[in-house]
């Protein structure tokens, strides 16, 4: 797991501040998200990290060493990066793609092919579409190309650009999905732009929320949800918030408010909205959910 520091990073462009002040630490997450309106500075803030773009004050640490230290194009491949529509190289076929990286850091040939078919399981491609061009694919299926070129290299940080955002709902839903189970196994660590809330949600272990290049709040989805810190926080949820609030909580988080019973046929990693979703035991979750938020404490 990679720890991300950001301590007191400030970026402008001309007079406009993009970052503005920002520290956060993020040690014990494996999925970081930057959730903001637009043009917050979430971009800005994910480039910063792979040194696209280089702060003008302030330190990045990336496991406790200060990204300045370190040659921006080693430090580069040694972190997968995934933006809107892949981003793959439209002349070259997905085995092409995939392997570009591989290629290029000199990883031997038998080695990079392993990896190539444990990760079109992974993102669920058969075989058929190593040869196949990216404009022959649908925007989902180049997106999990995309994860597969970011993932090859066996980079432990992967950082994403709206990765969802030129997908329609179910799509992304799907490869959201997919690219979390994937997570979950290969245990690498993701930083996740994105201004979709209930995406943010899903993905997350911590949540950076931005607004004009300032942070309004760190923390989980709970904690921004059920202990907003200013209007903005409070605001930023408002639209959809009985649903976001069902997707945050787990059944766990419930335990003493429900019967086991219902915790273990429904599963305890269920969010709430998935649990809804079987049609399952509505009255007594919804009545657990407002005991937990009644209840709850940061
Ligand atoms: N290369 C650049 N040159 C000049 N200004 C820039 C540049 N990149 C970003 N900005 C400005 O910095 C601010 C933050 O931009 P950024 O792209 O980080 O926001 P964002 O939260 O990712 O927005 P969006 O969700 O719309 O992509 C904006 O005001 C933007 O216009």
């Amino acid at each position: 797991m990679v720890s991300i520091h950001f301590d007191n990073v400030s970026k402008s462009f001309g007079n406009n501040q993009a970052v503005s002040k920002l520290s956060f630490i993020a040690d014990k997450s494996q999925k970081i998200v930057f959730l903001g309106t637009s043009g917050s500075g979430k971009t800005t803030g994910l480039r910063l990290i792979n040194r696209l773009i280089s702060h003008d004050s302030g330190h990045i640490y990336i496991n406790g060493e200060s990204i300045e230290n370190v040659d921006p194009v080693k430090h580069r491949r040694n972190i997968g990066y995934i933006i809107q529509k892949g981003g793959l190289f439209p002349h070259k076929t997905v085995e092409e793609n995939i392997l570009t990286v591989p290629r290029l850091i000199g990883m031997d040939k038998k080695t990079s092919k392993e990896r190539l078919y444990q990760l079109l399981k992974l993102i669920k491609l058969d075989e058929s579409y190593l040869n196949k061009m990216p404009a022959e694919l649908s925007g989902g299926e180049q997106q999990r190309v995309g994860i597969a070129r970011a993932l090859i290299s066996q980079a432990n940080l992967i950082l994403m650009d709206e990765p969802f955002g030129a997908l329609d709902p179910i799509t992304a839903d799907s490869v959201l999905r997919d690219f979390l189970a994937i997570q979950n196994e290969l245990k690498f660590t993701a930083v996740i732009v994105t201004h979709n809330v209930m995406e943010a949600i899903k993905a997350s272990d911590f949540i950076i929320l931005l607004h004009m290049g300032k942070l309004q709040q760190k923390g989980s989805a709970k904690e921004l949800l059920f202990n907003p810190v200013n209007n903005f926080v409070r605001r930023f949820f408002d639209s959809n918030r009985f649903e976001l609030e069902l997707e945050a909580i787990s059944l766990e988080d419930l335990t003493p408010y429900i019967s086991k019973d219902i915790i273990s046929e429904l599963g305890s990693k269920l969010s709430i909205r998935e649990c809804m979703n079987k049609g399952l035991h509505r009255e007594q979750l919804l009545k657990a959910t407002e005991e937990f938020k009644a209840n709850y404490i940061n």
